[in-house]
């Protein structure tokens, strides 16, 4: 890594205007519970900055429910914005509304993972792929047929299947006919949400073909969203990793595989399952599970799960079985926290009777019971375990925060009040960004530490 730049803002690097098609900033998408009980809303795109250039694939991947889909619909308006800015062109679309939106909407079109969903099984191939071009009146009801049938060829289908239905159809033929109902009315960007997740892997390889082909073709600019790693491997000119409704990392593919910057990117690719000849899908594996993102932690979005966490300085040479045991005490305080319990189970917990929630003191004994803790970190220890036996879990992480967190948690080195929110670093010349404190020339042994695991 050949440079370590803070920079506030993802892609804002000299490019020239027409480099770039979108540009995306500090955009949210938060869904409101609709609960008069819990009034935090989802934050599933929470103030993320990025360029997609005219003409590239851009891959969006992270683990399930890190807020992929939701970005991609707020891209092109099939999700209202939180907050932030969409700039197609110049042009800021979270703010057009009615006849401007539905006009805009033409220019940018959505392929959905599983094509059975996204076509009428009651309408004709015909009838589905014309839908767009009837609803925007578009030419004369003949030339949309005409136009129907040449989209048919165009994604390998045949004119003859103008009058079939869909259950007449492969999946990766049915795929096809979304791909053709997407080009309909000359996009040229396209949301691909996991096009070939639900297809034989056979198929899979037909469709990419086809995808790339088509993008060629009709020179589209796409956001590929997968889970599939060796497919963004594939097919992208640039990848994203999101985590928590942010993106941790976002470069040049090969370079982004080959030397990944952020933990996230670190763990994301050390946990790609090997070849696997009868499994028909990878999936990704990662220690823990992400926050939920109604409760998203302060500071760095993957803190919580990050193995390379800053600890602070008087903490730096505690054992790492030790540091490990307090890493997972606190987020099985913070579960606890969110945990649903009913109010038995409350009532059961405080008269100290058997719940199925295990107590703090087995949790303790299981973290801590065949390791030595030095005293200090102890007393420390049993306050928080004392707090947290109370049901004072804020309390009990406070402690927590206070004793062993670091920048990692918000914790402001100087002892600010305001948390701290890592910053993006450019970790290569070609502009690669990546949102990490590690990156900081304070913290820079990282680099070493997580090559070493990797
Ligand atoms: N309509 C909705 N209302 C409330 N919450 C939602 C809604 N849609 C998504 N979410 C939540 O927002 C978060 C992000 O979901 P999203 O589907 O965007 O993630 P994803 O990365 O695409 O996941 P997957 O890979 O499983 O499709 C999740 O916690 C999800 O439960």
């Amino acid at each position: 890594m050949s440079q370590n730049t803070a920079s506030t803002t993802p892609d804002d690097r000299a490019e020239t205007p027409s480099d770039t098609m979108v540009k995306v900033r500090d955009l949210k998408t938060y869904y409101d519970s609709g609960s008069l009980l819990e009034d935090r809303p989802v934050k599933a795109v929470d103030g993320v900055s990025f360029d997609i250039r005219r003409g590239e694939t851009l891959g969006l991947v992270g683990e399930s429910g890190c807020g992929k889909t939701t970005l991609g619909r707020t891209l092109i308006q099939l999700e209202e914005a939180t907050d932030g800015e969409v700039l197609f062109d110049g042009t800021d679309i979270t703010s057009l509304r009615g006849d401007q939106l539905y006009e805009w909407r033409q220019n940018a079109q959505m392929v959905f993972q599983d094509p059975d969903s996204s076509l009428n099984d009651r309408m004709t191939i015909g009838e589905i792929i014309r839908e767009p071009l009837d609803v925007h009146d578009w030419k004369t009801p003949a030339d949309r047929r005409k136009r129907v049938k040449s989209l048919l060829d165009e994604v390998g289908l045949s004119p003859e299947h103008y009058y079939r239905y869909p259950h007449q159809f492969s999946g990766g033929q049915r795929q096809r006919i979304g791909i053709a109902r997407t080009l309909a009315l000359n996009p040229e960007f396209i949301v691909l949400d996991e096009p070939v997740s639900a297809l034989d892997v056979s198929v899979q390889a037909e469709i990419i073909n086809l995808l790339e082909e088509l993008q060629d073709e009709f020179d589209l600019t796409y956001l590929f969203i997968a889970h599939d790693l060796s497919v963004v491997r594939h097919i992208c000119d640039r990848v994203a990793v999101m985590y928590l409704g942010n993106i941790m990392e976002i470069g040049p593919t090969e370079e982004l595989f080959t030397d990944p910057a952020n933990p996230y990117t670190h763990a994301l690719l050390s946990a790609i399952p090997k070849p696997d000849p009868t499994a028909s899908r990878d999936r990704i594996t990662l220690h823990g599970t992400p926050p939920n993102p109604r409760y998203p932690p302060t500071g760095c979005p993957f803190s919580t799960r990050c193995p390379v966490r800053i600890r602070p300085d008087k903490h730096e040479d505690l054992d790492d079985e030790v540091w490990e045991g307090i890493n997972g005490f606190r987020e099985i305080i913070r579960e606890r926290m969110r945990a649903d319990r009913s109010i038995r189970e409350r009532v059961r917990e405080r008269f100290g009777l058997e719940t199925r929630f295990a107590t703090i003191d087995e949790t303790y004994d299981e973290l801590f019971g065949d390791t030595a803790v030095p005293d200090e970190v102890e007393r420390v220890l049993t306050d928080v375990a004392e707090a947290a036996g109370n049901h004072e879990e804020q309390a009990a992480l406070d402690r927590l925060n206070a004793e062993f967190g670091s920048v990692c948690d918000g914790v402001a080195p100087e002892g600010g009040a305001d948390p701290v929110e890592p910053e993006y670093y450019e970790v290569s010349d070609s502009g690669r960004l990546s949102y990490c404190h590690r990156h900081d020339a304070e913290h820079r042994e990282t680099e070493t530490v997580l090559d070493d695991r990797s």
